[in-house]
């Protein structure tokens, strides 16, 4: 059996990234501190999960996907992935990841993408029909037809984005970790994206570590998802406990007729805001929004409705607020507000 079929395909244990950084301080004096950017997280992920990874702006996960992806050094701690230690055998990792970042590209700005793709095939040197395959593949599902004589610069944010996500993927990796991959990008395209992310994760059994700081990719495609905050684990669950521990809450945003005392009565729901005729009414993430919508109707004069669901954010600082008190990591490295898996 090849580490490759072993349970945990992916194996972080005790990881540890620490940088040194020089400041200023006063006129002539630098003071050298250290940020503790992951502070000793563990997780496995198994072969052909899908799995978010989640957390708010600075709470360390690039620099664990770094590390994750062999760019950076850790500090401390224990680190497989695909069997390979990927900091000591990064050029024997290489060839079984595939990495996106939503916020950069990897294309090269001026070519077009055909031949931004045939630089990439030189340079993981796979076989021209291997190739030939997998891109038409992209090509048809991800519906870059017609584009692959564009210069990069020319494409839209998410014309570019399906070109990063072929070029990850035209060596055939066991593992693609995608760094923001549909932000700024419009409903199409973010569907775009997902349909052909759960497809590549169904089909080809590819380990997909997903950051986003939109809970709807979450949603639509990880049954699992894995929050850290300051370089400390928070959760490791379902999605759904996620919701439960966080307490998360949805939001019905109704405009009225006219201008009128903050809406009542509404079973299972409770006026946060009211603005003019706009009030927004916050009820349980785990419930039907559809009774408290017939409810309204039947006894306000409903205009319109539209419902928004809690962000990443909300959905932390609620699991912040009830975990108040405690550490956010227990012994055992699981937080106190995670739930079993
Ligand atoms: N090269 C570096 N030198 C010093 N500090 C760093 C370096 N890289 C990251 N950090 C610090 O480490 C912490 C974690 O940063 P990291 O980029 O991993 O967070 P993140 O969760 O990816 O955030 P974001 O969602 O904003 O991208 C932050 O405090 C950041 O300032």
């Amino acid at each position: 059996m090849s580490d490759a079929d072993d349970d945990a395909f992916i194996a972080v244990t005790d990881l540890t990234k620490t940088f040194r950084v020089r400041r200023r301080s006063g006129l002539l004096r630098r003071t050298t501190s250290e940020v503790r950017a992951v502070d000793g997280i563990s997780f496995t992920l198994r072969r052909g999960e899908m799995t978010g990874f989640i957390g708010p702006n600075g709470a360390g996960k690039s620099t664990t996907v770094k590390m994750l992806t062999g760019i950076l050094t850790p500090s401390g701690g224990r680190l497989r992935v695909a069997g390979v230690d990927p900091w000591k055998e990064r050029t024997r990792l290489v060839r079984r990841i595939g990495v996106v970042f939503g916020q950069r590209t990897t294309l090269w700005w001026d070519l077009p993408l055909r031949d931004s793709f045939g630089l990439v095939r030189r340079m993981y040197r796979i076989p021209r029909d291997r190739f030939e395959e997998n891109l038409a593949r992209c090509v048809e599902l991800l519906e870059l037809d017609g584009l692959l004589d564009v210069p990069v610069r020319q494409l839209s944010l998410g014309q570019r984005m399906r070109g990063d996500i072929t070029a990850a993927l035209l060596h055939d990796p066991d593992v693609l970790y995608l760094d923001e991959p549909t932000i700024g990008l419009d409903v199409i395209s973010k569907a775009r994206v997902r349909r052909f992310l759960a497809r590549l994760n169904a089909e080809r059994g590819t380990t997909v570590l997903l950051t986003t700081h939109d809970l709807s990719d979450i949603e639509q495609l990880c049954e699992r998802v894995v929050v850290i905050d300051h370089g400390r684990l928070m959760y490791d669950g379902a999605l759904s406990g996620l919701h439960e521990v966080g307490q998360g809450e949805r939001t019905l945003v109704v405009d009225l007729e006219r201008e009128l005392p903050p809406v009542e009565g509404i079973t299972g729901a409770r006026t946060v805001r009211t603005e003019g005729p706009r009030q927004w009414l916050a009820f349980p993430a785990s419930a039907s929004a559809a009774p408290l919508v017939s409810q309204l109707v039947a006894a306000y004069p409903v205009v319109d409705l539209s419902l928004r669901e809690p962000d990443i954010e909300d959905v932390i600082a609620r699991m912040y607020e009830g975990s108040e008190g405690r550490s956010p990591s227990t012994d055992s490295g699981r937080p106190g507000v995670q739930p079993q898996r």
